[in-house]
C-alpha cells in the first residue's frame, strides 16, 4: 500500500542552528506511531516542518504522493496545548466548528449540519456538557479534548498530535488514548509526540525515535529497545536500567 507519508532528507534549522538532519522515514496507512526523543531533538519542529509552519532547507516531503497544501484537508494537526493563546474569546464549539472550515469552505459561514458535526465531536471527547464555556475556562486536559475533537469533527485520513498527553489526568489520558485506538481500528494514521517512555509499549504499535535525525524506526519491539533509546538519549537516562530487552 502507497505511503501516508514520505519523507526524504529533510533538513530544517533555526537561523544557523541545524535542528533536522537529513530525516528520512515512511509512515504506512492505519498505523499508531510514537514520535519519541530527548528535549530539544527536534519532535515539534519535525512536524511543523512537514505542515509548512517552519521552512525546510531541504528534502522532499509528500502526503498521500501530494504536497501537503493539495491534501490539507486530509490531515488533522493538534498542536503543543502551550503554543495556543487560550485567552482567545471563544467558546469550545467555536474551536471545534473552525476546524471544518476546511469543508464549509471559508466564504460560507458554518450552517446547522456543521454544528451538528462539531457538537457530536465534542461528545465523543466527553465534552458536550462544555460546549458553550469559554475556551480560556477550561482546564488544560479539557482544553486538549476540545483540540481532539476538532481534529475528529475534521474526519481527516492522518493525525498528527504533538503532545496530547502532557499535563492530563489518567480519565483524559484514557479518552484520548481510546479514541486514537478507535481511529487506528478505522483504518486511520495516528502520529504523537509523546514524551512518557514508561507508556509507549502499551500505547503503540510503532516508534520513530528522533534525535535530530532518525535514530530508530520501526514495530515498538524493533525501535524501542535498550541500545536504540541510549543511541537517542545518550547514557542519561536512568529508567532504561530497569527496562529489559
Ligand atoms: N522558535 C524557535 N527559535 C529558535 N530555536 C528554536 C525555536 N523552537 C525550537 N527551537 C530550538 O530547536 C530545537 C528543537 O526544538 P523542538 O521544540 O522541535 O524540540 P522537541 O523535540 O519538540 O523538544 P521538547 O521535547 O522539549 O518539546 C531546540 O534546540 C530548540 O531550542
Amino acid at each position: 500500500m502507497a505511503a501516508v507519508l514520505e519523507v526524504r532528507d529533510l533538513f530544517a534549522s533555526y537561523r544557523k542552528n541545524a535542528v533536522l538532519e537529513d530525516v528520512t522515514f515512511e509512515i504506512r496507512p492505519g498505523t499508531l506511531t510514537a514520535i519519541v526523543g530527548p528535549n530539544g531533538a527536534g519532535k515539534s519542529t519535525l512536524l511543523k516542518t512537514l505542515l509548512d509552519q517552519h521552512p525546510r532547507l531541504s528534502g522532499d516531503v509528500s502526503f498521500f504522493g501530494s504536497a501537503f497544501r493539495k491534501v490539507k484537508s486530509r490531515i488533522g494537526y493538534v498542536p503543543q496545548r502551550g503554543s495556543v493563546d487560550w485567552d482567545f474569546p471563544t467558546d469550545a464549539l467555536d474551536v471545534v466548528t473552525m476546524g471544518l472550515y476546511g469543508k464549509i469552505g471559508w466564504l460560507r459561514r458554518p450552517g446547522r449540519t456543521h454544528k451538528e458535526l462539531a457538537m457530536r465531536a465534542l461528545s465523543e471527547m466527553g465534552m458536550a456538557d462544555y460546549a458553550g464555556r469559554q475556551i480560556s475556562q477550561l482546564s488544560g486536559g479539557q482544553q486538549q479534548r476540545v483540540f481532539l475533537a476538532r481534529a475528529l469533527a475534521q474526519d481527516a485520513e492522518l493525525y498528527m498530535l504533538d503532545e496530547p498527553l502532557a499535563g492530563v489526568d489518567a480519565v483524559t489520558e484514557r479518552v484520548i488514548m481510546d479514541t486514537l485506538q478507535r481511529l487506528k481500528s478505522q483504518g486511520k494514521t495516528v502520529m504523537v509526540v509523546h514524551h512518557d517512555l514508561q507508556t509507549v509499549e502499551d500505547y503503540f504499535d510503532r516508534v520513530l525515535l528522533l534525535n535530530r535525525t532518525v535514530v530508530a524506526h520501526g514495530t515498538t519491539a524493533e525501535a524501542f529497545t535498550r541500545e536504540r533509546l541510549s543511541a537517542a538519549y545518550g547514557g542519561m537516562l536512568r529508567w532504561l536500567e530497569g527496562k529489559s530487552g
